[in-house]
């Protein structure tokens, strides 16, 4: 049981902290690796263990709710967002880091009910930091309030992004242009820690001013978008539009001038949408 565990933790909570003792566990240990849309997006039979345990113990509680988990869509599983109460599991986020035991790996799960996120879970297992937040309550870390920093100024940000799974030469490019015109602008400091749950969570303590990703999926913000919303962040498309957590881009800012000014610097490229099948573009809907 983590450290950070408290009579105040739902039952989510503890489910969380106990596959996060299994993640843990595994952390140190040799991981045979499996690739999945790319040589850098990874898969081991630990994030595969970890979501069959959580959806099995949440179904046991909820046996007529529906699940959205990373690795059972990986395995085929067709991948819906309804108005049934739905939970988006990311049972590891930052594989490659736990392959790398690079300090930074999380356990990220979101609660829908009519497509809108009741509350959200980012649990840093190496940190042992638990992120959390319920639509209306606030957001906390490891019980204490969170508050996004509220710059206004894009000069005097520090931005956090991810260069993902993507290796093709355009999202590639895209990106460390990205990166570059950034830079340029210029910003105080581009940082990415490999996991966009916890990246992202990073902009609800106040500890970065904005994220920004294209090409991840539901499961990798779906908790950490209403962590920032709730701590006084704003989350929003790449393109300006409402946030869509199927549409695989989001920027999360301090203010919306800094999430516009971004909006107005980055480029995005195309990939399919996290509920779109068959699109046909580079990028499929499920790596
Ligand atoms: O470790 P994952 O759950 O696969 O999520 C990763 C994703 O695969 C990678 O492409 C990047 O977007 C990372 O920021 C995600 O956390
Ligand atoms: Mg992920
Ligand atoms: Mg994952």
């Amino acid at each position: 049981m983590s450290r950070t565990s408290g009579a105040h933790t739902p039952d989510t909570h503890l489910c969380v902290l106990l596959q996060s003792e299994v993640v843990l566990s595994a952390f140190q240990q040799h991981k045979e690796v499996k690739l999945k849309s790319s040589p850098a997006d990874l898969v081991t039979e630990t994030d595969q263990r970890v979501e069959k345990i959580l959806i099995s113990a949440i179904r046991n509680r909820y046996p007529q709710h529906r699940f959205i988990g990373e690795e059972s869509v990986a395995a085929g599983e067709h991948l819906e967002l309804t108005d049934s109460p739905t939970w988006i599991i990311d049972p590891i986020d930052g594989t490659v880091n736990f392959v790398h035991r690079f300090p930074f790996v999380a356990i990220s799960i979101a609660f829908t009910v009519n497509r809108q996120t009741q509350f959200g879970i980012v649990y840093s297992c190496v940190e042992d930091k638990l992120f959390y937040a319920q639509r209306g309550g606030g957001a906390f870390l490891n019980g204490e309030p969170l508050h996004a920093s509220g710059q206004q100024d894009i000069s005097r940000c520090v931005v956090v992004t991810e260069i993902g799974a993507e290796r093709d030469d355009v999202a590639l490019s895209t990106m460390t242009s990205n990166i570059r015109r950034l830079l340029q602008l210029p910003v105080h400091g581009v940082r990415a820690l490999g996991t966009a749950a916890v990246d992202m969570c990073q902009v609800a303590t106040g500890g970065a001013d904005a994220y920004y990703h294209i090409g991840m999926h539901c499961w990798d913000i779906a908790a950490s978008a209403i962590i920032v919303q709730e701590a006084g962040g704003v989350v929003m498309d790449t393109d300006g539009s409402e946030f869509d957590m199927m549409s695989r881009r989001v920027i999360a800012a301090s203010s919306a001038a800094v999430a516009d000014r971004i909006a107005q610097v980055i480029q995005a490229f195309p990939c399919c949408r996290d509920d779109e099948d068959n699109c046909g573009c580079g990028a499929t809907g499920v790596n």
